[in-house]
């Protein structure tokens, strides 16, 4: 059986809609399946990345840079390192961080095992660090720093960008010595007076706005820095500028996804949650257990759970390791009175794969109960073992909650239980909350 791996990095799916499925989204974690799809040729040369992070965030006004809050429990910039260093095409990534920010940026490359990046300091202007990020492959005594023959510059604070883009932008950047993202512009930008009227407008269709990521040759953007001035170091925005005033070179644009856009204000950080949280949803596997009640209720999910793409298995051993890895949410069947065992295979074979290190794993433990007898006879201590078990397992980045469900043979009241079952699993499953980790709910 072929399973495919999918890659939940695939943010472009939270836009078109497409499923994790879709060929497009699926993990391209290898120069032979890139070259297997269209318009991707193999990068057959030294490609590196070098991420400015050393701004202070003004703008979102939060005590700590923008690019160190953290969702879902895990840095902004580490989910934008790891956009980079899941590609094998690509060599290192250089972090620009401020230097009271040097120990910070370290823990965090440990903490999520981040393994291509060298964390360098940064300046006071976002071309200053740029700057510095590229000076780092200057020094050719380090081995961890080779000079690549493209560099590709990207805002540390824009994490969604994906494998085709990158490859566009890099290929488009050997040929053409500069390429970099483009999108439709928003809004009409217009010129204003010193005194505050209206001077002029500019013809929205024949403008575009300028994002990242921006791909160079190493040589033409180190030398476009060196022979840049003071006033381009303090006020400059824009490198493909330094490329063409300074090098000659005409950047090749190329038009990227809604997803490129930089988080600026606070609501852009609640909107990246979102947008984590619509893509870590879009599958699910089914642990149906051995009885026959349970894989008939698995069924019923699975038909209810049309949103999303789900497995049905009997079980978390070893041979449905491919099943497992492919999403980050499980629903595990039981009758109710059986033990965790099914639970804690699963949690012991998140660890032993490290598949909860980047994105917390969902488990909502469904009890099918069978018996005449309530579920509100259910004992305190089993209540309490099951929220300690909770609280253990989030401290390996598992979510685990627990639903109730009463089996009953009156058909209209067992559909209407197995509906409100699926809303509250989805609900669980987009809001991934850890406050309800532990909590038995019942339908
Ligand atoms: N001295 C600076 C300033 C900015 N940046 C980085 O450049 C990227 C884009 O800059 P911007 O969004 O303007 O970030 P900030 O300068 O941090 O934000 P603000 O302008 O709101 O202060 C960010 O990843 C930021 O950390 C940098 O490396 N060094
Ligand atoms: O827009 C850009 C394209 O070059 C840069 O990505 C950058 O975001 C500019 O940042 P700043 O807000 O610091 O000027």
């Amino acid at each position: 059986m072929h399973i495919q791996v999918l890659d939940i990095s695939c943010f472009t799916c939270y836009f078109t809609g497409k499923k994790p499925l879709d060929p497009g989204c699926v993990l391209a974690c290898d120069a032979e399946r890139s070259a297997d799809r269209p318009g991707c040729a193999p990068v057959d040369f030294p490609v590196a990345v070098v991420l400015p992070a050393g701004g202070s965030g003004e703008r979102m006004g939060l005590p700590a840079p923008k690019q160190f809050c953290t969702i879902l429990n895990r840095p902004l910039i580490s989910y934008t390192i790891q956009a980079f260093e899941r590609l094998p095409w690509i060599g290192t990534v250089v972090v620009v961080v401020a230097k009271e920010n040097h120990d910070l940026m370290l823990n965090i490359v440990q903490k999520f095992n981040h393994t291509k990046v060298n964390v360098v300091h940064g300046g006071t202007t976002r071309h200053r660090s740029i700057f510095s990020g590229l000076q780092a492959f200057c020094n050719t005594s380090n081995s961890l720093t080779p000079k690549p023959k493209v560099v590709i510059i990207h805002d540390a604070v824009r994490p969604f960008v994906e494998e085709d883009l990158l490859l566009k932008i890099t290929l488009a950047a050997k040929e053409q010595g500069a390429s970099g993202a483009i999108r439709p512009l928003v809004s009409t930008v217009i010129a204003t007076t010193s005194e505050g009227y209206l001077d002029h407008s500019l013809e929205r269709a024949k403008y575009r706005a300028s994002e990242m990521p921006q791909g160079f040759l190493y040589d033409v953007i180190f030398q476009a820095y060196q022979r840049c001035s003071e006033l381009d170091f303090e006020f400059g925005s824009e490198c493909l500028h330094l490329a063409l005033q300074y090098c000659g070179v005409n950047a090749k644009l190329i038009e990227g996804p809604p997803t490129l856009w930089k988080v600026t204000y606070k609501r852009d950080l609640a909107a990246a949650e979102a947008i984590i949280k619509e893509t870590l949803s879009m599958s699910a596997c089914i642990i149906a257990g051995a009885e026959a009640e349970a894989t008939e209720l698995a069924k019923t999910l699975q038909k209810n759970l049309n949103m999303m793409e789900t497995d049905v298995i009997p079980c978390a051993k070893e041979s449905n390791a491919g099943y497992l890895s492919k999403t980050r949410n499980f629903i595990h069947l039981s009758m109710t009175g059986s033990n965790s065992l099914g639970v804690l295979e699963m949690v012991k074979h998140f660890e032993d794969t490290d598949h909860a290190r980047l994105y917390p794993v969902v488990i909502v433990w469904v009890q099918l109960n069978m018996t005449k007898q309530s579920v509100d006879s259910q004992k305190t201590d089993e209540l309490t073992a099951f929220r300690i078990l909770a609280s253990e397992v989030i401290q390996g980045n598992v979510l685990l909650y627990g639903i109730q469900i009463e089996h009953t043979k009156v058909p209209e009241q067992w559909e209407r239980s197995v509906e409100r079952l699926t809303q509250i699993t989805v609900a669980l499953i987009r809001d991934r909350n850890a406050a309800l980790t532990g909590q038995l709910l019942r339908v």
